[in-house]
């Protein structure tokens, strides 16, 4: 029998990670499962935050499965089904690949007696909607139109006429796929899944009005060409406050680059540690359990590495 693949799409930031370890927090999964996270970035952060809840995890770092690593992936699933054997593998892809090359991975010769397309969800965060399809709607809109699922994420501070502004858009993207806006925390979970592997489709709200979207064509269709990453390993001790500093740099400044995604957990003080969460507009610092190495990540377009480094070494 095919092993179920359950892929959970979604742009920088957008709650992909959170999504999932909400699934398996509410145990929604009887069978064995095994997850494979991409992280475009060479500093992988998700995989260890998901590891917490024991699950087997499989890393693949370092450019996007759906195009430069797409024999990492062909290879690792191939490996994941000798070793484990798992009912159901989930597939967090990179926030920047494309849901279509990722299906058609999937599907590829060497797959397509092993695996099946079983969920395709797509997380779109409703604040940054507007941001991301005017200027990377090659990759955002890509992720759109494939998905079964759509599930808008933020939008506990998100207006209502605001939330039906950006689901008529993405009707428009997409007319079949299944718009989910009310908040996560006011549904379970499970009725969601439901939804996904039922594949039904939702009636349209006809009242919502028009949004303007002001597109920028991108021509270039890899996302190495496109987006960089920037990242560090280090076993530094910072300061939430020097953290918070750096980061809301990235909001007021584009001398580190256009920043789109920054991520990280690093020590403070008293053997403390954060988890540190930044996209265009909103910063999230948490306090999380102790860790073995601080990791950063960044993701961004014509980004300034040399300055990143000195801004994250000097202090
Ligand atoms: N307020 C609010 N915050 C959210 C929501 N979903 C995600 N977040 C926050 O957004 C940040 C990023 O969430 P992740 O789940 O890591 O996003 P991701 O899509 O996995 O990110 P990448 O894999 O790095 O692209 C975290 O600080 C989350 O707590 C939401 O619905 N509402």
């Amino acid at each position: 029998m095919k092993i179920k693949i359950d892929i959970i799409s979604g742009f920088l930031g957008a709650g992909k990670t959170t999504l999932i370890k909400e699934m398996i927090s509410q145990k929604l999964y009887n069978e064995k499962v095994v997850i494979i996270e991409n992280e475009f970035g060479e500093v992988g952060i998700d995989g260890e935050l998901i590891r917490e809840s024991g699950l087997e995890i499989k890393e693949i770092n370092s450019g996007c499965i759906c195009c430069s690593l797409t024999q990492d992936f062909e290879k690792s699933i191939e490996e994941i089904i000798e070793k484990i054997n798992p009912g159901r593998i989930i597939i967090e892809p990179s926030g920047v690949g494309k849901l279509s090359e990722i299906i058609k991975a999937c599907k590829s010769e060497r797959l397509e007696d092993l695996i099946q397309v079983n969920m395709l969800i797509t997380v779109v965060d409703v604040e940054r909607f507007c941001l991301y399809i005017s200027n990377f709607g090659e990759f955002f809109e890509d992720q759109i139109k494939n998905a079964k699922t759509i599930l808008l994420s933020r939008t506990n501070n998100t207006g209502k006429e605001e939330i039906e502004l950006v689901t008529r858009e993405i009707q428009k993207i997409n007319s079949r796929g299944n718009i989910v806006s009310t908040p996560w925390q006011e549904l379970k979970l499970n009725t969601i899944i439901s939804l996904a592997e039922k594949n039904t489709i939702s009636p349209i709200n006809k009242k919502v009005k028009n949004i303007r979207v002001v597109k920028e064509k991108v021509k270039k269709s890899n996302s190495h060409k496109v987006f960089q990453s920037w990242g560090l390993e280090t076993p530094r001790i910072f300061t939430k406050n020097k953290i918070e500093d750096i980061v809301r740099k990235f909001d007021i400044s584009k001398e580190y680059g256009n920043i789109l995604r920054a991520k990280g957990i690093v020590e403070i003080q008293d053997n403390r540690w954060i988890q540190f969460n930044y996209v265009p507009g909103d910063i999230q610092i948490t306090e999380v359990s102790p860790n073995y190495n601080g990791k950063v990540s960044i993701i961004g377009t014509g980004l300034n590495k040399n300055k990143l480094n000195k801004i994250f070494h000097d202090i």
